[in-house]
């Protein structure tokens, strides 16, 4: 029988983090050793003998938790936001000196997510126009979504690849703000609503015709099986990952 992983879940009490503490507790295969909260010592996770950690915690904290995971030699599921270009080319930097440790930067567990963002990437090149709509509950203190910034820098991609121009757009006036955030040359709109959970629509439009991919995360539930299947998976793959759709065969 293979070893059970032992897990550390960094921001165990925040919405995710007490999800994915039940996640773990119930899961085959997996014991959770340590649940860290704001102000809690990182040394905690070593001393508790982990060989994986979850972090859900915050963009200024997700950094330091995760090289201080390396640097011990422990696998990392990682589905705080905020990994930006530069903190992803730290990362691999220090990978490099801890070369056979894993780690999944995801910017959505959610199945149904990753597969509505990789469809809408391989989609944006064939339509004149594409926009975001990412839509979140109002305690999120993040804007746009990780997921967001990721899906239009997939589209952006693919848009380049296949020499697709920018969206036409013949705004000349407008208030701050009024055709949201520019990432890569998609425009991303942020909705923040009581009552919502994690909901994006990918709009792609050409002259008489309309695709939209939606995906809704009902409640925090959806992300789960994606936790553990990142945390099944990453030792097994030393070095970054870049989404989850990297532990998937998408086929696309
Ligand atoms: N990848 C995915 O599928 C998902 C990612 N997220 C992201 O995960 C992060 C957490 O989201 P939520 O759980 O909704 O936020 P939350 O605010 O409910 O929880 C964050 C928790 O982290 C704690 N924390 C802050 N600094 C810490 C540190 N240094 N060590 C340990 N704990 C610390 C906070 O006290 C809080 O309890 C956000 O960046 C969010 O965007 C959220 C949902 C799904
Ligand atoms: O904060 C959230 O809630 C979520 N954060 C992630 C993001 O910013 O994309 C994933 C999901 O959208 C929920």
């Amino acid at each position: 029988m293979a070893d059970e992983l032992k897990v550390a879940v960094l921001g165990a009490r925040g919405r995710m983090g007490t999800a994915a503490v039940d996640a773990v507790e119930k899961a085959e295969g997996m014991e959770l050793v340590a649940a860290l909260g704001r102000g809690d010592s990182l040394e905690k996770v070593t001393e508790a003998g982990a060989t994986h950690v979850v972090d859900l915690t915050i963009p200024d904290a997700t950094e330091t938790n995760v090289h201080f995971a390396v640097e011990n030699g422990i696998h990392c599921v990682v589905g705080t936001t905020g990994w930006d270009a530069d903190r992803l080319q730290r990362l691999e930097q220090k990978l490099a000196a801890n070369d056979d440790v894993g780690v999944l930067i995801a910017p959505n567990f959610a199945l149904g997510s990753v597969l509505a963002s990789a469809f809408a990437a391989k989609a944006a090149q064939y339509f004149e126009s594409a926009e975001i709509i990412e839509l979140h509950h109002p305690n999120k203190v993040d804007a746009p979504s990780g997921t967001a910034v990721r899906t239009a820098q997939l589209m952006a991609a693919t848009r380049a690849e296949a020499g697709t121009g920018p969206s036409p757009d013949a705004t000349e006036k407008q208030l701050d703000g009024a055709r949201g955030a520019d990432v890569d040359g998609i425009r991303v709109h942020s909705v923040r609503l009581r009552g919502l959970v994690a909901h994006q629509e990918v709009l792609l439009g050409s002259p008489g015709e309309q695709l939209t991919f939606r995906h809704d995360s009902f409640d925090h539930g959806s992300f789960m099986p994606g936790v553990l299947l990142g945390l099944r998976t990453v030792a097994s793959r030393p070095g970054l990952t870049h989404g989850l759709d990297g532990y998937l065969d998408l086929g696309l």
